[in-house]
């Protein structure tokens, strides 16, 4: 199978695990990427049976407003249900490298404000250890240069993302030569450089459930 007809795979499974849960006051929340564009497709056929959503973008919001679902500000929104988003990275753990898309802090944002996460993935993104996938870090602009020097001092190598301003405004450094043997501790040593929004890391509010595409099926993983 491709890549593609895996993520699809995974996508599909994704909604048959919440379609039974769906009502008219859940709101879902959505996350950014080739994958989660998926789960977005196959969510839309069934959008009479829920509320709406909260986006981890401007790139979903406006794909779910393209099909007619309604977007929700976060401050509107207690606590969510379930959040759906793919990953770069997974390991059986269920920690997660994310942020290729450049949308780490949202992401990270409706993570925490929801009560399951689900990670859907094709198996090309399955590790042992993260750390393959250069890990992005999003920085406030005129810390760039600091922030570099301090992850230079965490044995890593820091390259600036040419060209990339995230939807908070901010710049992209990617981290490269990181073997991360200990995710949380590493998430939060980054998070406490003065500089730094947050980091692709999720290993301290992780996925509960890994729903990971392989030719052999959609396999399971789960807290
Ligand atoms: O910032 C982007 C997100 O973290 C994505 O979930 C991640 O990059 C995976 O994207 P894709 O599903 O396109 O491989």
């Amino acid at each position: 199978m491709t890549q593609d007809e895996l993520k699809q795979q995974a996508a599909q499974a994704a909604v048959d695990e919440i379609e039974k849960d769906l009502q008219d006051d859940v709101i879902i929340g959505v996350g950014t990427g080739s994958t989660a564009n998926m789960f977005i497709d196959l969510l839309a056929k069934h959008k009479h049976k829920f509320q709406g959503a909260v986006a981890s973008s401007e790139a979903t919001e406006l794909r779910l407003k393209e099909h007619g679902i309604e977007v929700f500000d976060l401050n509107e929104v207690t606590m969510l249900d379930v959040y759906v988003d793919g990953a770069d990275e997974v390991t059986q753990e269920l920690n997660l490298t994310k942020g290729g898309g450049f949308a780490l802090t949202r992401e990270k944002i409706v993570a925490a404000v929801s009560k399951k996460f689900i990670c859907i993935a094709d198996a090309s993104k399955a590790v042992e250890t993260l750390g393959g996938f250069a890990l992005p870090v999003e920085v406030i602009p005129m810390a760039r240069s600091y922030v570099s020097r301090q992850i230079v001092k965490l044995g890593g190598s820091p390259v600036y993302r040419e060209g990339v301003v995230t939807d908070n405004a901010n710049v992209i450094i990617d981290v490269h030569g990181l073997k991360i043997t200990d995710p949380k501790d590493l998430e939060i040593k980054l998070n406490n450089i003065v500089g730094v929004v947050t980091n692709g890391l999720f290993a301290n509010r992780n996925a509960d459930l890994l729903l990971l595409a392989t030719d052999d099926g959609v396999k399971r993983f789960e807290a």
